[in-house]
């Protein structure tokens, strides 16, 4: 049972804050995945929370109890990095059983726990071979085994399966699922892929700057992103973001983006709705992933008149890039789609896919139509 939460914390390197009042409460069991670009403060966080840095203000809390002060060795929280760091000259068994050494267990125990762990990451014919022998995803199951042989109280991962090939970065994506599924202890996991931290997490922090976007399930941030920043670092390919203006008739609302002769249909009372959000005027950004965008070769009601550019057909479905105005708009068809580059199409934004945001502060206005 281990409820990790940060209160308040903040971080410097010299003049520069890389932790900004950083406040999380991780739950017991949970896989929290840490998501941001390079040097957003993903691990300055991770290493705060294992004892590795310290921190210059607020509190970390380990079950109840404040451990900022402990050392590294105190929080009983075990480690994994990129790099395996693995002892070259032991075996797989040695490096497994490593850790142990100093706990005072006897031989019997400890060989059970080894064997234990190496049965549960499958690597038990591997035991007597050293790393030299070992393939990149069986080295970084051994460095797996070795954090979780003395059953720590937490697992904290930094981007540990980022220097794997892609192949095998995702079959081993699915073993850390299956071993978190079976172990359930509390994970904190850090990576830059959005695609791992959907597959992986209970819950993603998608980190900025320092600073904490939003914490919510991979379906929370995903389909509703609180702001900009996250709306454009989740989903792949990008969501598109257009400025808009709203004009307002009595039947319907038309989102129109810059350069376009017409706007796209939106139910009506779209601007009551936005204002109520806390829209002021201009300022207006319209959010629709590709999956939003509808598009049809011949004419229907309330769809747009534009054209087809680079078409990327990928086999399971198409993503389409459309001139709409000055803007281009990508859109993810069915596969076989397939128009040619400059063909006319039909276009309509579905209004339950839409995203606002106040442009200044990035932030969603939570118009769920
Ligand atoms: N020991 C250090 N001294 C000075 N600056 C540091 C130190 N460690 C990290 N930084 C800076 O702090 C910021 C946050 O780094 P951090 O490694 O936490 O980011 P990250 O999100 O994990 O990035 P990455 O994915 O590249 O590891 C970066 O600007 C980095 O250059």
């Amino acid at each position: 049972m281990t409820h990790i939460e940060l209160r308040d914390v903040q971080k410097f390197f010299g003049e520069v804050q890389v932790i900004k009042d950083m406040n999380l409460v991780i739950e017991d069991n949970e896989f929290i995945v840490m998501l941001g670009p390079s040097g957003c403060g993903k691990t300055t966080t991770l290493r705060a929370v294992a004892g590795l840095e310290t921190i210059d203000e607020g509190d970390i809390l380990i079950d109840g109890k404040v451990v900022q002060h402990l050392k590294a060795a105190d929080r009983d929280i075990a480690f994994v990095f990129q790099s395996f760091s693995l002892y070259p000259h032991m075996t797989v068994y040695e490096n497994i059983a490593f850790p142990l050494r100093a706990t005072g267990q006897s031989r019997a125990e400890i060989d059970r726990a080894v064997r234990q762990v190496a049965d549960v990451l499958r690597i038990a014919p591997l035991l007597k071979r050293r790393p030299s022998a070992l393939s990149g995803g069986d080295m970084q199951r051994v460095a797996i085994g070795r954090a979780l042989v003395r059953s720590p109280k937490a697992l904290l991962m930094d981007e540990p399966i980022g220097a794997l090939d892609a192949k095998l970065r995702e079959e081993m994506r699915t073993e850390i699922k299956r071993l978190h599924m079976q172990q359930g202890s509390t994970t904190v996991y850090v990576t830059h892929d959005q695609v791992e931290a959907m597959a992986l997490a209970d819950r993603i922090v998608i980190m900025n700057e320092g600073v904490l976007q939003q914490v919510g399930s991979p379906d929370e941030v995903y389909l509703h992103p609180a702001n900009l920043f996250v709306a454009q670092f989740v989903g792949s390919p990008v969501m598109n973001i257009a400025e808009a203006q709203v004009a307002e008739a009595d039947s319907e609302a038309r989102v129109v983006m810059p350069g376009a002769a017409e706007g796209f249909v939106f139910p009506r009372n779209l601007l009551g709705r936005l204002e109520a959000g806390g829209a002021k005027g201009d300022g207006l950004a319209l959010g629709i992933r590709p999956e939003g965008v509808l598009v049809e070769r011949e004419r229907r009601e309330g769809y747009l008149p534009v054209e087809a550019h680079i078409i990327e057909p990928l086999g399971s479905h198409d993503i389409i890039d459309l001139q709409v105005g000055t803007q281009m708009l990508r859109a993810r068809t069915k596969a076989g789609f397939v128009p040619r580059p400059g063909e006319k199409v039909w276009v309509r934004i579905d209004p339950a896919q839409a995203h606002f945001f106040d442009v200044e502060s990035g932030r969603s206005l939570g118009v769920r139509l």
